[in-house]
């Protein structure tokens, strides 16, 4: 029998007197894809990590490539030389640099002597890795940003495999998916196809539980820092029985607008003639008491909606927040604030929050004007507030001091929720909301999102995720080229919005 392509062996690690990871084992063989799932912080990354030697792992463990030990811990420098590559969820790319510098970068050619860089030899070893991934169409010299977001993930995955044997290494894509819009998702899945085809084996980290029943052979689970399921084949596995193996119960997605109606009243947020980055001009009311999602393709002009509705650019048109009125010429995060609007961006380091600063700080921040006193900021109902927020989202640990930072980064995307909510805003904006979380927090997210409504908010979910959608708006506006195209009102399933985005009004089999 031959060995695995990479064995992990009782692999733990503790932070700070806290075991985060416990007797890890894995087994990933050569040719397949490995699906990693698991709850927020149920330690998925940190296994990564540690495989990846970014952490040095608690004494005891080991790592194995093909049979042979390469730690722990394991020496970052010598990954390549064992044909490990991992790909990060932001794909480390510059974009102003061209495809070359970004897969030679660190590891170029150079001229004899003068020890400057060798571009010819380098464009050459960049062909050659493109061509083994069938991407010969995308020229060394092309800026990364001027390529599709598919081709993007191939450059990056080049950059992971060059100077390899066909079929040799395992490559790890942590959450890489998150980063590819959905119409380039079948371009990312044939390309791990080609790569496990050639038997190199792939290990794919995801919370997109039909993603994993898609695209890997087999599944390991794990909990509470343990690995509970191992080397599972997901052939007879359904969606059900992968959630049970994440949450250790059933976890189904209610529909929300039936169980938690709420009261329609005037005078939420009113669009009129909104433009601004990939917007060209969007009206539309949306009631206190109601969810509106936003929708649409990669180029719709979905991702620049929330944050023109939140002031974080400007653009033109104006939006009408209860009695107030914010013209976008002049917006800023602070202005919509003031108005009334809370926000909940896609970006939770660069905008969310402050993750040197402990969970009870981001969440009551934003608060401790009005609820504290202008002498006393109050410590009772900061510790109330934020434990309710951590039993609410399930994050753990439950640890109001712990920093943010210290956070996995789908319980910090619950903190951010956590803090907004709190405030009772006239109006919430939301930006593809359930990114990175579990699937168990997925349901707490939404449930929250129309708790909001149905305590007076008007809602607006931007968000590609379907079934996110389906279970809880009570209507569904449709982006094209920045413009409103389509309407879905209730009743509606996830199917029909498919095939709104896509204008497939057969319907789907996706
Ligand atoms: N640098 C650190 N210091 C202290 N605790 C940490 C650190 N990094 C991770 N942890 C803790 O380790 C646990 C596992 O986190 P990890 O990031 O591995 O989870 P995950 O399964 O990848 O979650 P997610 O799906 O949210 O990314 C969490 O409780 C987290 O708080």
């Amino acid at each position: 029998m031959t060995a695995p392509r990479l064995e992990v062996r009782s692999l733990s690690k503790t932070f700070a007197g806290i075991t985060v990871l416990k007797d890890a084992y894995l087994e990933v063989r050569p040719g397949e894809v490995h699906a990693l799932i698991g709850q927020n912080g149920s330690g998925k990354s940190t296994l990564i990590k540690l495989v990846s030697g970014v952490y040095r792992a608690d004494s005891g463990g080991e790592v194995l490539v093909d049979g042979k030990r390469i730690g722990t811990p394991v020496d970052p420098g010598r990954l390549h030389e064992e044909g490990l590559a991992f790909v990060h969820q932001d794909l480390g790319l510059i974009h102003d640099l061209s495809v070359r510098e970004n897969v030679r970068v660190g590891r170029h050619s150079t001229m004899p002597y003068t020890g400057w860089i060798n571009r010819r030899k380098d464009a050459a070893a960049v062909r050659e890795t493109l061509e083994l991934l069938h991407l010969s169409h995308i020229s060394p010299q092309t800026k990364v940003g001027a390529l599709r977001p598919s081709e993007r993930v191939g450059v990056a995955v080049a950059r992971a495999l060059q100077e390899r044997h066909p079929g040799s290494g395992v490559v790890v894509f942590d959450e890489s998916s998150r980063a590819i819009p959905y119409e380039a998702l079948d371009d990312f899945y044939d390309m791990i196809r080609l790569l496990t085809s050639q038997g190199t084996a792939v290990i794919i980290v995801s919370h997109n539980l039909k993603e994993v029943l898609q695209i890997a052979d087999r599944v390991t689970a794990l909990r509470n820092g343990r690995v509970v399921e191992m080397g599972v084949s997901t052939s007879g596995l359904d969606e059900a029985a992968l959630t049970r193996m994440v949450l250790g119960r059933d976890g189904e997605l209610d529909d929300f607008v039936e169980s938690m109606p709420s009261e329609l009243r005037e005078r939420g947020l009113e669009l009129k003639e909104v433009a601004g980055g990939a917007i060209r001009g969007v009206s539309a009311a949306v009631r206190r008491g109601e969810v509106v999602g936003f929708t649409g393709t990669v180029d719709s002009g979905l991702s620049s909606l929330a944050p023109l509705l939140a002031g974080a650019i400007t653009g033109s048109g104006t939006v009408a927040v209860g009695y107030r009125e914010l013209s976008l010429e002049r917006a800023s995060v602070k202005k919509a604030l003031r108005a009334g609007v809370a926000y909940i961006p896609q970006d939770r380091h660069g905008q969310g929050l402050a993750t040197a600063l402990t969970v009870e700080e981001n969440v009551t921040l934003p608060h401790l004007h009005s609820r504290g006193k202008p002498w006393w900021t109050g410590l009772g109902w900061q510790k109330v507030e934020t434990e309710s927020v951590l039993k609410t989202f399930e994050v753990t640990p439950a640890n109001r001091h712990a920093p943010v930072a210290t956070f996995s980064g789908g319980n910090q995307q619950k903190v951010l929720m956590g803090k907004w909510l709190l405030g009772a805003p006239t109006a919430l904006v939301l930006d593809d909301p359930t990114q990175a979380v579990d699937v168990g927090a997925r349901a707490a997210v939404l449930r929250a999102t129309r708790q909001a409504a149905v305590d007076g908010a008007a809602v607006v979910l931007c968000s590609s995720e379907v079934d996110d959608l389906a279970a809880v708006c009570d209507r569904v506006l449709v982006l094209e080229q920045g413009s409103v195209v389509r309407e879905l009102t209730r009743p509606f399933t996830a199917d029909d919005v498919f095939s709104a985005i896509f204008h497939d009004p057969e319907g789907s089999d996706r």
